[in-house]
């Protein structure tokens, strides 16, 4: 009966995800290696989660997070969301889909398009999606720059990204990911190009929009402490495979694996506390 209950909650499953690139060496080879970025991953999230996905550069973090809004599709394997298979998702069901996640990037100077104000920025996704009127869509620009601290929102309407400090801009990325309410959010490192004190500021914001919204959260980082700040599980991954799951708390008290070990010993020290 609980196994039923807790499969009930599942909102995101990978099954069996496999994800090979061609080599990005191969240019300077005369064969084309592949690069396994993922090798047959199985993960599930239930709702309003928030999951920590954790494991040093080059281990598959952002290949996971892009699989699952469906910027890049598995080699093998499957991805579930509210139990339908996304790979079979076209037409209007692949445009609600992109309406329910959202990821929010690493480098909010890369993510957010310099040509466009900020107020473009948050109205693109309501005009593709046509929800609301013009009036409706700037009220709930304009509210959704409060939510995320960007305050009066009509100050904000029409700068640049350029104009904005880099907590700024990663504050209109998030502004962008939540303008739908989305019911999924993949944040990539969100706070790797900012100073600690920005970076905590933005997690209470996340954890602010959780509390609100009722997302689910898909957090992606190499550090460990930012993870057990942010996250209920936490998830390890290590060359393209999951080598451990556990609560946020068991992950850092009592590691099982020894790469989980690893990471925690090469922590510089837990800066984030609460
Ligand atoms: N488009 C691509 N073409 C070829 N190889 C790729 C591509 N994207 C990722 N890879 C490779 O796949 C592996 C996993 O990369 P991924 O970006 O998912 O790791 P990551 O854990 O997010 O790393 P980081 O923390 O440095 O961003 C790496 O070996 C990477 O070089």
């Amino acid at each position: 009966m609980e196994k039923a209950d807790s499969k009930s909650r599942i909102l995101v499953e990978m099954k069996q995800v496999t994800k090979a690139y061609a080599s990005r060496k191969k240019l300077f080879t005369r064969s084309s290696p592949q690069v396994l970025a993922l090798n047959s991953i199985d993960l599930s999230i239930a709702k309003g989660e928030v999951f920590g996905l954790v494991g040093q550069s080059g281990s598959g973090k952002t290949t996971t997070g892009r699989l699952l809004v469906k910027l890049e599709s598995p080699t093998a394997g499957e991805i579930f969301f509210n139990k339908t298979p996304i790979s079979q998702l076209k037409g209007p069901g692949l445009k609600t889909y992109r309406s329910r996640v959202q990821m929010i990037f690493q480098d909010p100077y890369q993510s957010l398009n310099p040509h466009l104000s900020i107020a473009e920025t948050l109205l693109e996704p309501l005009i593709v999606q046509k929800i609301g009127t013009p009036d409706t869509r700037t009220e709930k620009v304009i509210h959704t720059l409060d939510t995320v601290g960007l305050s009066p929102g009509e100050a904000f309407f029409n700068r640049y990204p350029h104009q904005l400090s880099g907590g700024q801009r990663q504050r209109v990325a998030i502004a962008r990911a939540i303008v739908l309410e989305p019911q999924f959010i993949v944040a990539d490192e969100p706070t790797s190009m900012l100073d600690a004190t920005i970076a905590i500021q933005l997690f209470q914001l996340l954890e602010q929009i959780k509390e609100t919204f009722g997302m689910t959260f898909l957090f992606i980082t190499h550090n460990l402490a930012a993870a057990r700040y942010m996250c209920d599980r936490i998830a390890v991954i290590h060359d393209g495979h999951i080598v451990e799951v556990n609560t946020a708390d068991n992950i850092i008290r009592h590691p099982e694996h020894p790469y989980t070990k690893q990471l925690i010993k090469v922590q510089p020290g837990f800066k984030y506390t609460r």
